[in-house]
């Protein structure tokens, strides 16, 4: 997939994979060479697009994820259009989407849910690195690859940071955090929230601020007010509090997350684990 100027006719195209709001996505696979390269294509209508408002945020999601090169972020290896469509050729990430893993396991264990705070940690300090703020970090956007790490998916709504950009709410506000809520502008600490809600939903099965009534979940986000299951271990209570903070410069730093006592005790249990598996193995 090196250079540029491909079509579709370099692909074969597979199964539907999923339905977006502005497009489909499916799985394909290059024609060129003996070694078939999966990849996953997303087909968007430009009338849709433009009667959406969202051509500029599209183009802004291009320019973002195509410079972005991590193992936990998807990769926007090329695009091209054809009259009527605009085709993004993604990364496929075999393990599938992680808030269906979610929904199939009600809930994730504790070392499941500290490898996957780490991985997204480090992808987010890529992206800020590089100025680039996430700002809808949801299990709904989150893929799994084929070792079961997590691959930040859409970037349909990163900006460069910092920003004031007032986005139309479309599906749910329980990743957003009180500076957003309230419409300040809003810097790389949106991510960090967010996280910190992640994380939650990750080991509760449901976001900390869910509540029946929009104006309950707003005024429970603007106080940071919410509880633990008992089940909660105190190491995860400790890294969720820090980062579901108000005040945005009070919130833990990606470093922080990465280097917090509950997720390095974590992913020591999952190294011995792997260790003792590879172990079993060799016998
Ligand atoms: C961009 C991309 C997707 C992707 N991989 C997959 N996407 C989607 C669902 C995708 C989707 C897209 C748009 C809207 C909704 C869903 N579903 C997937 C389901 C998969 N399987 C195989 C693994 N099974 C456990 C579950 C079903 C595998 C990969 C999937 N790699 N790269």
């Amino acid at each position: 997939l090196r250079g540029g100027n491909f079509s579709l006719k370099d692909f074969e195209i597979g199964r539907p994979l999923g339905k977006g709001k502005f497009g489909s996505v499916y799985l394909a696979r290059t024609r060129k060479g003996e070694s078939h390269f999966f990849v996953a294509i997303k087909v968007l209508f430009k009338s849709q697009l433009i009667s959406g408002g969202v051509e500029h945020q599209l183009e802004r999601e291009i320019e973002i994820q195509s410079h972005l090169q991590h193992p936990n972020i998807l990769r926007l290896f090329t695009y091209f259009w054809d009259e009527k469509k605009i085709y993004l050729v993604l990364e496929y990430a075999p393990g599938g989407e992680m808030y269906k893993q979610l929904t199939t396991m009600k809930r994730f264990p504790e070392a499941m849910t500290a490898k996957y705070m780490y991985e997204i940690s480090d992808a987010l300090t890529h992206c800020h690195m590089r100025n680039v703020i996430h700002r809808d970090i949801k299990p709904e956007n989150l893929l799994i690859g084929v070792n079961g790490e997590l691959k930040i998916g859409d970037f349909g709504w990163s900006v460069h940071a910092p920003s004031n950009k007032r986005q139309t709410m479309c599906g749910t506000m329980d990743y957003l955090p009180p500076e957003m809520v309230c419409g300040d502008s809003h810097t790389a600490s949106v991510d960090l929230w967010a996280i910190g809600v992640l994380c939650y939903e990750m080991l509760v099965g449901k976001p900390p601020f869910e509540h029946d009534k929009q104006s309950e979940t707003y005024a429970a986000i603007k106080e940071a007010k919410y509880r633990f299951p008992d089940y909660v271990s105190k190491g995860a209570r400790d890294l969720i509090s820090k980062l579901l903070v108000v005040d945005p410069s009070k919130r833990l730093t990606l470093t922080g997350v990465m280097r917090h006592p509950w997720v390095e005790s974590m992913l020591e249990v999952n190294r011995r684990a792997k260790k003792e598996e590879s172990e079993r193995r060799a016998e």
